[in-house]
Formats: structure tokens, sequence, C-alpha cells
């Protein structure tokens, strides 16, 4: 709803009130409505102020609606006759104004903002456009370019940055609705045609066709096949090159295509999930709402590689005192200038100072004795880790939470080294740390939920999206990967080349294609893994076949690569060609199309046409059946935490909701029929074999994803 007041005198104080985030839900839009007209048409109302309850202007459109048939007013009209009215309507803005918020305050005459007030048009990251004259009002306000590039990204600006672009008038570190009441005073009277931006025309670059062709390029090429960002240019050029009523014309055609599209729904789905993984539980029962986090202070990482130097920046830059180590005086140099440039160039783009003083590098664990918490991020060695955990359990304080940074390892056991198992979390960081939103917290058997809630706690005020998820080989991301890996070599050996692979994989959406990622990060990675497993090297059995490892399939080709110092780009080649040690661009390798003939002949493989089609089914359903395993297992709560995991830590295209809604939208009797007809053709793959969940779900009609936790718990109860 929307409270009206009056206050000094003449002045029409709207309040919107629907916490937690005043969203324009029908009540509110009702509330908006109703008062603007009261305002308009009494005579000793001079101008009105609109504010939001509890420090927050709004949120936006009541996305929750949007599921369901739309009642109450419109918010264009409501939108439309706050400008057209003839007194002075001044937005003050506190908190958030952001999607329909923010167009709710453009069309009010005069925006006046706190200055930690956030604000943007996030629509396109729910797969939508702000078709509340969002796409037409803000390049007539701020000019095409820097419209287009809020509009297509759905970034948030800063009040001061808004204030520079233009978007508000003023920014205010006093009471803002104050500054609000005496500025509309003030402007009372003044003609308000000049600050209707429906009458305005927007300020264009001079070759205004070539800057949208090229935005349009930019955009299709970072989507990703997601069709909002294309709409919001499609927009914006109409804003740019139609009179506004004509523009609005366009906005609501494109809305309306976008609004029932499956895209939309998987990213609003994806928005919910964000926010369900935040009231996390555990098999014991302690949750996110019955389970305290301690305060941290002072914090450690230990190991400053890859990892720890990310890991040791964000909580630089999150504010909390950090105790850097690593284990010699040459590496801690190196490290030292790394971590410290790193500070440098982020402060830098956010024109900010460096926190350079939280840090104190060492090369001493008696330095560890005041700290909170430890992050152990050393090389991915039980024994070394183990012993790691040994020490910090004799110098670290009793209380201090130990957490480790490992990507499969199994954390009981490292807490088991310790005197106190129940403080030994997982934080499980993705790669370059300080810009990969994904956290897996990983509790043990013996891990506490304090131990856990501190670890979410953390993980949120470094502003992590963090999934508490269960302890086995390789936790939730890195267990799925394991299969959709698998599938992609095995694809080689039957006749795919990685362009092939990576070029289905990448249109379906990711960035980078398997192939390419592996390349990335270093193919070593995964043979350190594999020897670990047993799997290749010393471990394996003599006599044991090339293609068989622990009575099912295997593939070597990774390994043989390895073995021939193909490491990816860091030695310039691994599947692809690089111009140098550590080149980025990949080039088709003809060394490697003949390594994969040579291969097929010497293990007699009949090499086959490998359809994109093939490569998408056995890629992703052997990942999601291994999904429905994690379910389960337990080792996940339920299939938002899943995708949740994929979307912020594996680049699963957000507008393809996650692999585990990807099953829901495919159908889960289809992924079923599929698995299974390959299992039939692979009997020698094991996870192709449809798991038993997903079989019980398709027995149980298929119930959309929110009722899966159900099925889950009675195949639990069932145990
Ligand atoms: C043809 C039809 C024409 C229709 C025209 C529509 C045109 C439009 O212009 C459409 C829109 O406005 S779409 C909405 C745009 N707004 C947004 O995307 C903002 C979403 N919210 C946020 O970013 C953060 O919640 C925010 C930054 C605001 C706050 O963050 P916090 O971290 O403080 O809090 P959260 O945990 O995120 O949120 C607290 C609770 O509020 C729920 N919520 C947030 N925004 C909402 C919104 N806009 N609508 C409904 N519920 C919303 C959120 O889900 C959470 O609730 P619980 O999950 O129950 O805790
Ligand atoms: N690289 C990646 O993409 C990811 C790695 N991880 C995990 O993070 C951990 C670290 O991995 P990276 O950073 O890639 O390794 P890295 O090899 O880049 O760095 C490890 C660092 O630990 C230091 N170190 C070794 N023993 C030490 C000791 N006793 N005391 C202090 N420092 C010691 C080494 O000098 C080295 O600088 C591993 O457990 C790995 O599985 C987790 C997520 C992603």
């Amino acid at each position: 709803m929307a409270r009206y007041t009056r206050i000094a005198g003449s002045i029409a104080l709207i309040t919107l009130k629907n916490p937690p985030v005043n969203a324009l839900s029908a009540a509110v839009r009702q509330g908006i409505t109703d008062s603007v007209g009261r305002a308009l048409s009494d005579p000793e109302v001079e101008a009105v102020v609109l504010c939001g309850e509890d420090g927050k202007f709004c949120g936006g459109a009541d996305i929750k609606e949007f599921a369901r048939p739309m009642t109450g007013p419109g918010l264009v009209p409501m939108i439309d006759a706050i400008e057209a009215g003839e007194k002075p309507v001044v937005a003050a803005i506190e908190g958030v104004a952001l999607g329909g918020g923010l167009e709710l305050a453009l069309a009010c005459h005069y925006r006046i903002a706190h200055y930690k007030a956030r604000l943007g048009l996030p629509e396109v990251t729910l797969g939508l456009i702000p078709a509340a004259g969002g796409t037409q009002r803000l390049p007539r306000l701020i000019g095409v370019p820097a419209a287009l590039d809020l509009i297509t990204t759905g970034r948030h600006v800063s009040a001061h940055e808004a204030l520079k672009l233009g978007i508000v008038d003023r920014v205010t570190d006093r009471n803002t609705l104050e500054l609000a009441v005496e500025f509309a005073k003030s402007v009372s009277g003044q003609p308000l045609a000049p600050r209707r931006l429906s009458t305005r025309q927007p300020s264009c670059p001079t070759d205004l066709d070539s800057f949208l062709e090229g935005a349009m390029l930019r955009v299709r090429q970072r989507a990703r096949g997601a069709i909002a960002p294309v709409a919001c240019v499609q927009a914006v050029r109409a804003a740019a090159t139609l009179p506004f009523s004509q523009g609005m014309e366009q906005e609501k055609e494109l809305m309306a295509s976008l609004f029932t599209s499956a895209q939309a729904r998987a990213m609003q789905y994806c928005f919910f999930s964000q926010r369900t993984v935040g009231r996390w539980s555990m098999p014991s029962g302690a949750r996110w709402d019955n389970s305290k986090a301690q305060p941290i202070h002072k914090a450690a990482v230990i190991g400053l590689g890859t990892m720890g130097r990310g890991i040791a920046v964000s909580l630089v830059q999150a504010g909390i005192p950090v105790v850097a180590v690593e284990m010699e005086t040459k590496q801690l140099e190196v490290a030292k200038h790394a971590v410290t440039s790193i500070l440098e160039r982020e402060a830098q783009k956010r024109g900010k100072e460096p926190k350079l003083g939280l840090i104190h590098f060492s090369i001493d664990l008696q330095d560890l004795r005041e700290v909170d918490l430890v992050i152990e991020a050393v090389f991915e060695d039980m024994a070394l880790k183990k012993q790691v955990f040994r020490e910090l359990s004799s110098v670290c304080r009793p209380n201090a939470f130990l957490c480790t940074n490992t990507s499969s390892l199994d954390v009981n056991q490292l807490a088991a080294a310790t005197r106190m198992p129940e403080l030994v979390v997982g934080m499980h960081f993705f790669a370059p740390a300080h810009v990969m939103k994904l956290l897996e917290v990983v509790y043990g058997p013996r891990s506490s939920p304090v131990a856990v809630a501190t670890a979410m706690q953390l993980g949120k005020r470094l502003g992590k999206v963090s999934v508490a998820v269960g302890n086995c080989h390789g936790f939730v991301g890195n267990r799925m990967l394991m299969p959709y890996m698998e599938q992609s070599v095995f694809l080689l050996e039957e006749g795919a080349t990685p362009e092939q692979v990576d070029q289905a994989l990448e249109e379906f959406g990711f960035p980078m294609g398997v192939f390419r990622v592996s390349d990335l990060s270093g193919l070593d990675v995964g043979w350190k893994v594999r020897k670990g497993l047993g799997l290749t090297g010393p471990g394996v059995a003599p006599g044991e076949s090339a293609r068989i490892r622990q009575g099912r399939r295997y593939c070597p080709l990774p390994d043989l690569l390895c073995k021939q110092g193909r490491l990816g780009q860091k030695t310039g080649k691994g599947w692809y060609l690089y111009d140098k040690p550590g080149g980025r661009v990949a080039k088709s390798d003809p060394w490697l199309h003949n390594f994969l003939e040579e291969y097929r002949s010497q293990h007699g493989l009949q090499a086959h046409p490998v359809s994109q089609q093939e490569v998408l089914e056995r890629c992703l359903y052997s990942l999601i059946n291994e999904g429905f395993r994690i379910l389960e297992d337990g080792i996940a709560a339920g299939p938002e935490d899943i995708d949740t995991i994929y979307v912020f830590g594996y680049g699963w295209p957000p507008h393809r909701g996650g692999p585990m809604f990807h099953a829901g939208a495919v159908g889960l009797p289809t992924v079923l029929e599929k698995l299974e007809h390959y299992s039939q053709a692979h009997p020698d793959i094991p996870q192709l074999q449809p798991s038993s969940l997903l079989r019980r779900l398709v027995t149980a009609g298929s119930p959309p994803i929110h009722k899966w936790r159900e099925v889950v718990k009675t195949v639990h109860s069932q145990l």
C-alpha cells in the first residue's frame, strides 16, 4: 500500500509501504494511484514528495506477481499520470530505486538521493526489459550510450555515479526526506514542462546507426543466446529514433514477447534460488535460523598461490584484517607483490584507496595466534593439508574456525587431524577468488552448525553467493563436472573433435566449452586428481587395459596429452594450439586431430559423426543425472542449491536456469528416456544409468521443481 500524509502545510507525502523492499505490488500501485490523484486534486497541496518506508525507496515491480494474472492498476498509466500532473513530484530515494522503482522516480519531476542509495534497471537479469517507460525515459535523461549501458547490463550505480550521469538532481548525506520536502517547496510553481522526460529529445551519438549496430553486435556476443539484452537494444533504438508514444508501443511489444518466455521464467527462478540457498539447512536439522554465526574480526590465509591470493584480496576488500602466510620467504615476496597489485588495481577500478594496511604477510604460523578464522589454500595434497591442520590446531586459539579451500578432498579427514573437528568446514572458492561469486561451504559429519553459519555469514560479507553442501568427493560442483568431462573425452574417442564439442556447449550458452576451459585451467589439475584416485600413474594395477579402470570405461587421452607436456595455455598447447606459452587465443591444432585418429586406430575404434544433439545430451544429461544422485545422497538440500552453484560457479547460462531447472524444462521423462538410451548403448559407463531419484520423479508425474524436495524427503525417509 501507500500512505498519504500532509506535511509542512502544502506538501503531500506519499510513502510506499510493502516490506521488505517496497515492491510495486497491486496494492502499492493502487495506493500510489489513489494518493497521487488526491494530491493533485487538493488545492492546498503545492508539491508532492514520494518516498519508501524503512529507508528503501522501491525494489521495483513485485516479481512474485509475475507468475499470476495481473490485477490492480497498471504501472505505465500510474507512472504517466505522475509525470503529466500539474504539481511537482520529488522522489526522495533512500536504499534502492531499482527496476520499476527507478522508472517511478524517472516519472517524478525531480530526484534526490541519499549518498548510500543504489539505482538501476536490472530487468535484463530477470529476462525482461524495463517496460514501464524505463527504456524510453532514461535515454532522454542521460543520453543513449549511458542508458544503453545501464539497461543492457542491469548494473546498479551508486548515488554519486547517478549524479554524474544526470539521473538524480542532488545527493545528500543528510535526512533525504527533509531535504526533499525543502526542495519540493522551493520548486513549487516553477514550470514543469522541461522536467517531463517524455517530452525531451534523447542525446544521441552523431553516427547513431553504426553506434547501435556496434552495440547490438557486442550485446549479442555477450548474451550467449539470451534474448532480453537484444530486446533492450531494440527498445533503446526506438527511444533514439521514434517519438515517445511510438517508443512506448515498441517497448510494450518487446516486453510482451519476453514476459511469458521460458528464459524469463528461468532467470526469475535464478533470482529466487539465490535467495533460497541463503536459508540453508543441514541433515542434522541445523538451519540458518537456529544457528548463530560468530563474528570474524581477523582472518588468515595459508598458501598464497592462485587461490590464496584471491581469497586474501576478498577478505581485505571486505575490511577484514588478514595474516597471509606462505612457506618460504621467496614465495612470500612473489605473493606479496601479486596480492598488492591486485588490491591496487581493484581499488583504482572502484576509485578508492587500497586497504594495504589490513594485510600482514608472514612465513611464521605463530602469527596466527590471534585470528578467528583460517582459510587453508596449500597444494591439493591430503598429507600436506593434514600436517597444516595439525599445526593450526596447536597454534590457533582453541575456538578458531579452520577452513579448507580444497576442491575435492575429504573435509572430515582434515577435521580428524585437529583438536576441535567441529570447527572445521570447507570454504571452496572459485578462481579467480576475488572475482567469482560462488562459495561452496562444505560441512562434514562433525562440522558444527556454528561453524557452517560463520562460514556462510563470512561468504555474505565477502559478497559471495554461498551455498552449504555436504561432504563427498568433489562436493556438488566438481562432482557433477566429472561425468560431464568424461563424456566429452569419450566423444573424442567416438569421432568428435574438441572444436565440435566446445561449439555445441558454447551455442548452448556456456562462455567456454569444456576443452577450452581445460586448457585455461591446466590439464595437469585433473591429471593430479586422477593420479590421486589411482586412475592413472603408478597406482594403476599392472596389466590393466588402457581404456578400463575399476571395471568401467576410461579415456586416457587427457593423461596422454599431459605426458607430452601439453598442459594447456600455460605450455602453449593442450586441446588447442596457442601462439606462445601463456597465449590466450585458441587455434585448431592439426597435430591433435592426427593424434586422435592414430589413437582411435591404435585402439580399434571406429569414428562416427557425432551430432550437436548427442554432445549436449550426453554431456549435460550425465551432469544432471549426477545432480539427482547428489539430491538423493542429501549432499545438496534442493535443486536450487545445485542450480545456484552452476550459474554462479560454472558458467551455466542463467537464461537456462541451471542444470536441474533445465532438466525440468526439457521434461524429466525425456531426460530419463535419453539416459536410458545412452546407457544401453554404453553399458560400460555407469554414470549414464538413470538415478533412482529421476525415475521416482518421473513415476510421481514429474512434479514442478519446487516440489522435488518433497519427493527427496520421502526417498530419505524410506532409507
Ligand atoms: C507486461 C507487464 C508489464 C510489467 C512492467 C514491469 C516493468 C518493470 O520495470 C519490472 C520490474 O521492476 S522487475 C523488478 C526489478 N527489480 C529488481 O530486479 C530488484 C530485485 N531485488 C534486488 O535486487 C534485491 O532484493 C534488493 C537489492 C532490492 C535488496 O537486496 P537485499 O539483499 O537487501 O534483500 P534480498 O534478500 O534480495 O530481498 C529480500 C526479500 O525481498 C524479496 N524481493 C526483493 N526484490 C523483490 C521484488 N522486486 N519483488 C518481489 N520480491 C522481492 C526477495 O525475494 C527476498 O524475499 P525472501 O526470498 O522471501 O527473503
Ligand atoms: N586453482 C583453482 O582453480 C582452484 C584450486 N582450489 C584448491 O585450492 C588449493 C590451492 O590451489 P592453488 O591455489 O591452485 O595452488 P597453488 O599451487 O597455486 O598454490 C599453493 C600455494 O601454497 C603454498 N604452500 C604449500 N605448502 C604450504 C605450507 N605448508 N604453508 C604455506 N604455504 C604453503 C605454495 O607455496 C603455493 O604458493 C588446492 O587445495 C586446490 O585444490 C580450489 C578451487 C579452485
